[in-house]
Parts: C-alpha cells; structure tokens; sequence
C-alpha cells in the first residue's frame, strides 16, 4: 500500500458507528433506530430540543446505556468488546469535577490520565500532558486548587481537561459550553480547534453552535430520538436563529403562527 492510499485510509476511517440503535429508559423508548457514522477527524455536532435523545445516544455509545437493538462500533469494534478507553475522552453533562471527594484541580485531571499510565502510575511524560492540559483550558494558575473552590464554568474547563489528558483520538462532549462564559467559550473553541488541527475526532452535543460553529463538519439532528438531519450546519449563530426552531416575527400580527423550519422542534 501506498503512503498515500494509508493517509486516506486513515481519513476515511469510521471511529463511531451506529446503526438502528434503540434504547428504553424505564419503560419509555428514547431511541428509535438511530444511525450515525462519525469519521477520522471529523467534527459532528449532535443538536435537537430537550428530552430528544442526544445524552442518551452519547452515554451510549460509551457504554453507559444498554442498547435494546442496534450495533454501536468505536474504531470499528463491537462496542461490547470495546477496551481501548484511553483512545476517547468524555466529558459529561453538567456534573461537578468534585464528586464529593475533596480533590485538587491536578488531581482531578491527572485521574484522566490514568487510562494512558502504564501500571496505573504517573510518569514524567504523564504529569506534562496533564499540565498541558491545564494550560489548554487555562487553569494552569488553579492547579493546587481544590475543585470545591471552583465556579461552574471553571468546573467545566477541569472537566474538558481531565478529557485532554489522556491525549484522546476522540472527544465526546455533552454540553461543554453549558454555563461557561463567552470568553472562556472562545478559549475551549481555540483548545478544541488545535485538537481538531492535530487530527482529533470530535463528537459533540450542544444547543448552540456559538464559537464553535466554524469547527462544526456536519451536525446530526435528533427529534424523539430519531435523526431528522444529518448534514451541513445550520448557518447562523446562535438556537434561535437554528432552523426549525419557532419563530414569530416581532411585527406579525397576533395570533400568527410561528414559522416551523422542521430541524430542530
Ligand atoms: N434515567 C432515566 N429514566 C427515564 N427516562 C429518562 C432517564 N434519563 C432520561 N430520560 C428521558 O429520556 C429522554 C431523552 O433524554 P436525554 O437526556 O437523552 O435528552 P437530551 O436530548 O440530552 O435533552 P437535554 O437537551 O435536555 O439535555 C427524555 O424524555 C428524558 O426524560
């Protein structure tokens, strides 16, 4: 094979595989045959209203929701069979870093690490990609901080950096912009752009595309947990300007019925 033919079959290759996947919570069916393919460095924004499905389908895929149909593959295995954790990082949805255990900053980063650590012990190399990604999301200076002392928006920059460390090949994010100012929203964009311009594969949820709309591939619509659009973004910045969210022009006349796009609602 040549260089060339191995560049694109990298390119090419499918790192999140789902297909006709269905999930129950409780006895409520919240997803209803979903097929999603991200590939090698691609960047897929999982948009749709509340309760439409997008956390279930990311906590499935890492395997915290059991499936009731389908196939989910990560770098093309079964994700049943799945190990190779330390290839994903994923920060999860509006949680705290501290989880009850009092825990610096570093220590809650260097646990992301821990899946590339060999025999589970920090190296030199180790603790610099945690210091690294500290510094990604600009949180050097709150390393010997405890996390307990720290404002929602910070908790999320410790939690995007305990996914940075481990190095991942893919990020899954759920929400990573929920509660995080404009200014550090520029910050993870520009963290996530350089991950992006090493090759990283990104799957993320979000409810506004914001600073990160110039990163987005291609964004994946849920409604009642099935896909409605899979393709290019929406243009314009910001949900109310996504298409199929209602909108009814300041001047209509009252009682007018708000303007249905179809994407989003
Ligand atoms: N543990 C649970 N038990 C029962 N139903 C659940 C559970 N967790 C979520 N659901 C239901 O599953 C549906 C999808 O929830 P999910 O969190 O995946 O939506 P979402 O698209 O991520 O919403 P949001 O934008 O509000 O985060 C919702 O109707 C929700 O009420």
């Amino acid at each position: 094979m040549s260089f060339t033919e191995g560049v694109m079959d990298t390119k090419s290759e499918t790192v999140i595989s789902l297909r006709g996947v269905r999930a129950e919570l409780g006895a409520r069916p919240v997803l209803r045959g979903i097929d999603l393919t991200v590939r090698h460095g691609e960047v897929v924004a999982l948009l749709g209203a509340n309760g439409s499905g997008k956390s279930t389908a990311v906590r499935g895929i890492i395997g915290q929701v059991p499936l009731s149909a389908g196939r989910i593959e990560l770098f093309g295995t079964d994700r049943r069979h799945f190990r190779d954790w330390g290839r994903l990082g994923y920060v999860p949805q509006r949680t705290t870093a501290a989880g009850g255990v009092p825990a610096t900053v570093t220590e809650v980063v260097s646990a992301g690490r821990l899946s590339r650590a060999r025999f589970g012990v920090l190296r030199k190399a180790d603790r610099q990609a945690v210091r690294r990604a500290l510094d990604l999301v600009g949180m050097a200076d709150r390393a010997r901080d405890s996390v307990d002392a720290l404002s929602g928006g910070q908790h999320q920059r410790v939690l995007i950096a305990r996914a940075l460390a481990a190095e991942p090949e893919l990020l899954i994010m759920d929400e990573p912009m929920a509660g995080v100012d404009l200014a550090s929203q520029e910050v993870l964009a520009e963290t996530l752009r350089e991950q992006v311009a090493q090759g990283t594969t990104v799957l993320l949820v979000l409810h506004e595309l914001g600073p990160l709309e110039p990163l987005i591939d291609r964004a994946v619509v849920l409604r009642d947990g099935c896909v409605t659009h899979d393709g290019p973004p929406p243009r314009a910045l910001g949900q109310h300007a996504l298409p199929g969210h209602d909108h009814v022009h300041p001047h209509a006349p009252a009682g007018a019925e708000p303007i249905r796009t179809g994407l989003l609602s």
